[in-house]
């Protein structure tokens, strides 16, 4: 797609369902396909990165049937993994290659997991060693001392571990769990800040043994059940972008239906209201994964601080929320943001690189180790010419921001959103037009 024109927009309304969420979509396929028998998965997220983890299981002999109109996937599986043909290719899905490393450790057959230039440059390291630890053979590409795609790996017996995670990153923590289904004895993952349990909840759901114990989550051996079907929620990170850009855009009111809202991604919605926008959780729905409706009213935000513990919470709704700190009045400071180098693209470059053109106060320090974003708000900012830099939140953050800028903008490489949400643009108009 070429370069996209943005005209500022005065006002969002209207009430929408957003597609699931990418990575309840990610683990739903892989334990569907790890259980004999069939599982529905409903509302499940076609974007690119949720197909890669599909083809990559349809690769291992598991029967995946796509209804795209229904947004309904069907497994068929023996509950038994074949050895693919060939290299099974990720693409840009981080969340694929580590979660899917992590199964594979564990598989009687040998595989290779490649990926885009964009996943061959981001940190391996982070889920081989504890996986080698495990008594996995995985032999990286190395370079400059470092881990990368592609890897091999070999058919291996692994054994459980006790694990201290080193970077809060729930595809660590998933590769692991994942691991831990192959292994002999338990293994358990113990984490300094909690990060998005969605893999806990799925295991949980289809059946694994798994459990809390001093602290850490256990999980042993064994067979999966499948549940039947699995209805995925709406993804709260798609949604960050139509919330701030309803709090930001005056006069706007937007519900948006069926939302998940597991206190570990809801992050950015406590952050919000903290800096004073009037978001309302509405008909709570329990099972699995908890949702809500959500109902946001246009507000004036004020500058906020983010601390370190928060940012798993909110890791993926940072670059909105960057941009909910441009409009808003005063100083925000996000503390211990590194992590967003390590992403598609290095997302604090991105986005400064895009606000300091919206004419945005923006900044880093470094100081022990820590990376804190500031970033001083000054309640508007101007219309540009805006980068994706090849990555979909960078590019869906800047069309928030182009719709609240005061002059029109472009938008390089908008087919970028199809990573994770397709149909981000047209779900805007809609809202937009009413
Ligand atoms: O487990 C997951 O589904 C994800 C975890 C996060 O990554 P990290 O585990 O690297 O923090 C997040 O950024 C990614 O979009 C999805
Ligand atoms: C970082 C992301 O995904 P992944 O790590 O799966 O590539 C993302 O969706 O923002």
């Amino acid at each position: 797609m070429k370069t996209m024109i943005i005209k500022p927009c005065k006002a969002i309304h209207g009430t929408a369902e957003l597609p699931g969420d990418k990575s309840i979509s990610h683990r739903a396929a892989i334990l569907s396909s790890l259980a004999k028998g069939r599982t529905e998965i409903r509302r499940f997220l076609f974007s690119d990165d949720c197909l890669v983890t599909l083809s990559a299981l349809k690769a291992m002999g598991v029967g995946v049937r796509i209804f795209r109109r229904e947004h309904r996937v069907v497994i068929d599986s023996s509950g038994v993994l074949c050895p693919p043909m060939g290299s099974l290719n990720m693409n840009e899905s981080g969340t694929s290659a580590r979660m899917l490393m992590g199964l594979l450790a564990g598989q009687g057959f040998a595989s290779r997991l490649t990926g885009a230039p964009s996943l061959l440059k981001r940190p391996m390291a982070r889920v081989i060693k504890p996986l080698s630890l495990m008594g996995a053979g995985i032999q990286a590409r190395r370079k400059g001392g470092k881990d990368y795609l592609p890897v091999s790996i070999r058919p291996s017996v692994l054994h459980g571990i006790c694990w201290r995670q080193e970077v809060a990153s729930a595809q660590v923590k998933s590769a692991l769990l994942l691991a831990g289904l192959f292994a002999q004895g338990e293994t358990c993952v113990h984490e300094a800040v909690m990060t998005r349990d969605h893999t806990e909840r799925m295991l949980r759901f289809f059946g694994a043994d798994l459990r809390m114990s001093g602290g850490g989550i256990v999980v042993k051996g064994g067979e999966l059940t499948s549940p039947g079907f699995v209805i995925v929620p709406g993804d709260i990170s798609s949604a960050a972008f139509f919330i701030v850009a309803a709090l930001v855009l005056k006069g706007s009111r937007l519900v948006l239906k069926h939302v998940g809202v597991n206190p570990t991604r809801t992050g950015a919605i406590r952050v919000l209201q903290r800096m004073g926008g009037r978001i309302r959780l509405v008909s709570r729905q329990k099972g699995y994964e908890p949702a809500a409706d959500l109902d946001i009213r246009f507000s004036r935000l004020c500058g906020t601080r983010i601390r370190s513990a928060e940012i798993p919470s909110l890791i993926d709704e940072l670059p909105v929320l960057m941009v909910a700190a441009s409009l808003a009045e005063g100083r925000t400071v996000i503390e211990g943001a590194g992590e967003l180098r390590v992403k598609e693209t290095d997302r604090i470059r991105s986005m400064s690189w895009n606000l300091k053109r919206a004419g945005v106060k923006i900044g880093t320090k470094v100081a022990a180790g820590r990376e804190d974003i500031v970033i001083t708000g000054s309640g508007g900012i101007k219309g540009a010419h805006f980068r994706s830099f090849g990555d979909h939140r960078t590019a869906m953050s800047m069309y928030v921001a182009a719709l609240a800028a005061s002059g029109v903008s472009s938008l390089d490489d908008p087919a970028c959103v199809g990573k994770s949400f397709p149909e981000y643009f047209s779900v805007f108009k809609h809202l937009i037009a009413r």
